[in-house]
């Protein structure tokens, strides 16, 4: 197994062997991380005969439950949903996260915050001190396709910076969410000092749907290591 994918799998084995418990209804993040702990899910099940209803945050992750033969339910089947996990793109000290690297964010936050416990898995790499200082791809924020150009330019004029349209690659023309919308990169000039507000202020400009920062949503987060070995982190 690739190094980077060791410390994925470890860290996705922890979050549903500490976490996940039979009758429960679960939120199945999305991404490359999600993979795994959909896998440790599967096994479980052949195994030990566990039982839960997955809820899926994506398109991909619903892909995933079906493919692994699992049980697929849905927010209006299972509105209370347990325990949720996901990857990140990055975490800071105190679980905050920026998500959507994959343009998933607005139905992962649903899923995460209807959660009774909501547990981040991820490499090493995406452990960060200060959040905004290892992604640097800019926070994701889903937007109305006719909106796009009105929110780009509020962000720009009332945060500074740079929102760029996200593109697609291997399609022409912006990349189009799941629900039908664009999303667009906003990388910031300096590093804020409040997310929280900053948060705040993006999700009010119409036009918005959701952005990828998470703040104070998780309740742990489990990174891998490349040798396999974890980093636990809680608040
Ligand atoms: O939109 C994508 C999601 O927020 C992912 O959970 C995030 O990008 C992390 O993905 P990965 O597990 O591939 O690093």
């Amino acid at each position: 197994m690739e190094a980077k994918n060791k410390g994925k799998a470890a860290a996705a084995k922890a979050a549903v062997d500490n976490h996940v418990k039979t009758s429960q209804v679960v939120g199945i993040g999305s991404g490359s991380t999600i993979v795994f702990a959909v896998q440790r899910i599967a096994e479980r099940v052949k195994d030990e005969g566990l039982s839960v209803i997955c809820i899926p945050t994506s398109f991909q992750a619903r892909q995933l439950i079906q493919e692994n033969g699992l049980t697929l339910g849905s927010l209006d089947r299972n509105p209370k949903i347990d325990v949720a996990i996901d990857g990140a793109d990055e975490v800071d000290k105190d679980m905050n996260c920026i998500k959507g690297g994959g343009a998933c964010q607005t139905q992962e936050k649903i899923v995460a915050s209807n959660a009774k416990e909501f547990y981040i898995i991820a490499d090493i790499s995406k452990q960060s001190k200060e959040l905004g200082t290892t992604w640097k791809q800019g926070i994701p924020i889903e937007v109305i396709p006719s909106a796009y150009r009105p929110v780009q330019l509020t962000l720009e004029e009332m945060l500074g910076g740079q929102a760029n349209l996200r593109m697609g690659v291997k399609k022409a023309g912006p990349v189009v969410t799941d629900n039908g919308n664009f999303v667009i990169d906003w990388q910031f000039q300096s590093l804020p000092k409040d997310w929280n507000k900053i948060n705040q202020q993006i999700v009010l400009i119409p036009g918005v749907l959701d952005t990828g920062l998470f703040i104070n949503m998780a309740k742990k987060a489990y990174f891998g290591r490349e040798d396999g070995s974890l980093v636990e982190q809680t608040k």
